[in-house]
């Protein structure tokens, strides 16, 4: 039996994203028949946007929503709202809900979301402190609002699982660093693993062949670097903090700057550093740091637009930051790649940050082809190619969707996540 109704649940730090599907086939991709989203939760007013069928919302305003759970309750009510969607006017339709949860620990793939499971993703909270606690308050309103739909938790930290030791293991004590599970783990792996597909079928190359750099630019920013089809390293580590700055979050600093992040900067002590709970230092770097903190605002497209010195500081970092990752993952790739890959709400719109960075890595031989570049949008299908011809390496920009990998995962497994659940 195919799964009837299956909502996509994606929970990123700004936003909230739900794509409503039918599974049509086990082998078959399923229909889209809505996607919604709310967006600017870190830049209020939040937005709605909205696409099923002829019917189009695009960046309404919206009051009174700022967090995750609040957004997905607004978009509930949404779809259950529209008349044009009588599939989700009985919610006992819905037979998956679809969850994106940030960090998933040691989980390789994907979890019915039970009791145990639920409290161990609660315990790995504190590891993903913008992401996971959203989506589990998600999990709970699916619970109270879909009892008959099964919760099902995606995981963006099982496609790095293939990561080799050396590059996983943290040079610290090794007792303390197996207790404590510190690790790398990266993040951003649903969208990795539905570029590397998108990407393997638009160049007709065997999965097990593929090299390429895929950057995945949203609110939060990472790389990755993808050796036959699976994750080799990547730029987040134990939590999405570190690596590329986002729209709240540093990204990679000196560890020790914790340390010295209060008034008597420069000369820590135990009294000095009381003041300021390590805690505190992880909220900073966490929330209050990134393009918010150097801008002003979370809104890269307004940064990437502006002339003021702030604006032009913080995008300077962020080519910088990228052209560095890229460069390292060149060397790791011994340069045999197809691609380097844009993704993300920034990779697939910022075509002026696509030039910058693709200008900083022209010795690789990364050239763009500046027509393509600028009109990406006019373009259907989900890999666009933006590179010049004849230059060494391709240049791609690939719209990914985490909710629609989430989904096809869903379909390709249902019987196994029915007989978990007990509804088999
Ligand atoms: N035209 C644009 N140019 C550059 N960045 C853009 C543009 N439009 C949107 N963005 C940025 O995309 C980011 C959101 O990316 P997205 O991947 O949708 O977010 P999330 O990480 O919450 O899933 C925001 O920083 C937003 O400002
Ligand atoms: C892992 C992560 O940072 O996700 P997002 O970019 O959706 O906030
Ligand atoms: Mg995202």
């Amino acid at each position: 039996m195919c799964a009837k109704i299956i909502l996509s649940i994606n929970a990123g730090s700004s936003s909230v994203k739900v794509s409503v599907y039918k599974a049509k086939g086990k082998a078959e991709d399923p229909a889209e028949l809505a996607v919604v989203q709310v967006a600017g939760l870190t830049a209020p007013p939040a937005t709605l946007t909205y696409d099923r069928g002829d019917e189009h919302v695009r960046n309404q305003r919206i009051e009174g929503v700022s967090s995750q759970e609040d957004g997905f309750r607004y978009i509930l009510d949404h779809l259950t709202n529209d008349k044009g969607l009588p599939e989700l006017t009985n919610k006992e339709d819905i037979e998956f809900a679809c969850h994106r949860v940030v960090h998933g620990g040691d989980y390789t793939r994907a979890q019915v979301i039970d009791v145990a499971t639920y409290h161990h993703l609660e315990e790995l909270s504190d590891l993903a402190p913008l992401h996971n606690a959203g989506a589990l308050t998600i999990v709970r309103a699916v619970h109270s609002h879909l009892p008959s739909a099964t919760n099902i938790a995606y995981f963006d930290s099982s496609f790095h699982s293939t990561m080799p030791e050396h590059i996983r293991t943290y040079p610290i004590d090794p007792k303390i660093a197996k207790r404590n599970k510190l690790r790398k783990y990266g993040f951003h792996g649903i969208s990795y693993a539905f570029i590397t597909k998108a990407v393997t079928t638009y160049l007709h190359r065997p999965v097990g062949a593929l090299n390429i750099i895929a950057l995945h630019l949203g609110s939060g920013a990472s790389a990755c670097c993808i050796r036959g089809g699976a994750s080799l390293d990547t730029s987040m580590g134990l939590t999405p903090l570190a690596g590329l700055p986002g729209a709240t979050r540093s990204g990679d600093v000196d560890p020790s700057l914790v340390f010295h992040y209060t008034h008597d900067a420069g000369k820590p002590s135990a009294s000095s550093s009381k003041a300021l709970h390590i805690t505190a230092a992880e909220d900073i770097l966490n929330k209050q740091s990134g393009w918010a903190a150097l801008t002003g605002t979370t809104d890269f497209g307004a940064i990437m637009a502006s002339d003021a010195a702030e604006c032009t500081l913080a995008t300077d970092i962020f080519v910088d930051r990228i052209a560095g990752f890229v460069a390292s993952y060149y060397v790791k790739l011994a340069g045999r790649l197809d691609a380097l890959v844009f993704a993300g709400g920034i990779g697939e719109k910022g075509a002026e940050l696509r030039r910058r960075v693709v200008e900083a890595l022209e010795c690789l031989g990364f050239e763009l082809d500046a027509a393509r570049n600028q009109g990406v949008r006019e373009v259907e299908g989900v890999v666009v190619d933006v590179g010049k011809s004849g230059a060494r390496h391709g240049v791609l920009v690939c719209r990914t969707d985490e909710q629609l990998e989430m989904a096809r995962g869903c379909v390709a497994e249902a019987e196994t996540f029915r007989s978990r659940s007990g509804v088999a």
